[in-house]
């Protein structure tokens, strides 16, 4: 099962991944950007503040297509839960953001539909929500995209998103304490491998933290 966590930089998404290690060591944690020479090309992309948002979504995209084959894919056939700290939902919040002047008419629509033909969609996405302001304060506005006009634009997309989507997306309030949050994430996976009967399998730890 796919288990992805979302939401604004700064919302807590980290902090809940790092403490579910603990909860389900048997689980694959992974993450997006990844810690491949593509998610490096990637993080060079994040630091240059005049990349170009089309080459930029290329190379997250292609971040993604070798994520997909390297780590979801096996892990998933294996019958293993996997948890990824961002994955194409932020793709679609985030460059439709920073195409939203480009020559693209509909910049989520095309985002998603570059996607569809070989992604995999998320079992569920739990989207830690918090508004831009908090957001940016605690993200500490440490790269180009953690400014508070753009965070507001990558939520309304964020919006959009849960709203085509209701029975994948769970909001989860990311204003209550990280413990809080921690324990209302379990509760949305032990329903879930519950009702799924995920086997548990040796605990691999598919890509540390950067
Ligand atoms: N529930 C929370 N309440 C208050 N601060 C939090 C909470 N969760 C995380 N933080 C703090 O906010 C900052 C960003 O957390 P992080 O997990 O890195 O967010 P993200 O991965 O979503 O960018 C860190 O300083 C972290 O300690
Ligand atoms: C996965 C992904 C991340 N991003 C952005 C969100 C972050 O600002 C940045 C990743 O940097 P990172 O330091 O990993 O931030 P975070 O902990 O919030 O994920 O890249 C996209 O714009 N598109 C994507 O597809």
């Amino acid at each position: 099962m796919l288990l992805t966590l979302e939401g604004l930089d700064g919302s807590g998404k980290t902090t809940v991944w790092e403490a579910l290690r603990a909860s389900y060591p048997d689980a694959v944690f992974t993450r997006e950007p990844t810690d491949s020479w593509y998610g490096d090309a990637v993080y060079r992309s994040i630091a240059d503040d005049d990349a170009d948002p089309l080459a930029e979504l290329f190379l997250y995209t292609a971040d993604h297509a070798n994520h997909l084959s390297s780590t979801i894919e096996p892990a998933l056939e294996a019958g293993e839960l996997v948890v990824s700290d961002r994955y194409c939902d932020s793709r679609y919040a985030y460059q439709a953001a920073t195409l939203a002047d480009s020559r693209l008419d509909r910049p989520l629509e095309y985002v998603r539909d570059i996607h569809r033909p070989f992604t995999r969609e998320p079992d569920v996405t739990v989207y830690l929500d918090l508004d831009p302001e908090t957001a940016t304060e605690r993200s500490g506005s440490t790269n180009k995209f953690e400014q508070r006009e753009y965070l507001e634009r990558v939520s309304d997309n964020y919006e959009r998103l849960i709203e085509a989507e209701p029975d994948r997306f769970v909001r989860v309030d990311a204003t209550r304490p990280p413990a809080a949050v921690l324990t209302r994430v379990e509760s949305i996976i032990d329903d879930l491998t519950d009702d799924r009967g995920v086997e548990p399998t040796e605990d691999r730890d598919i890509d540390d933290r950067r």
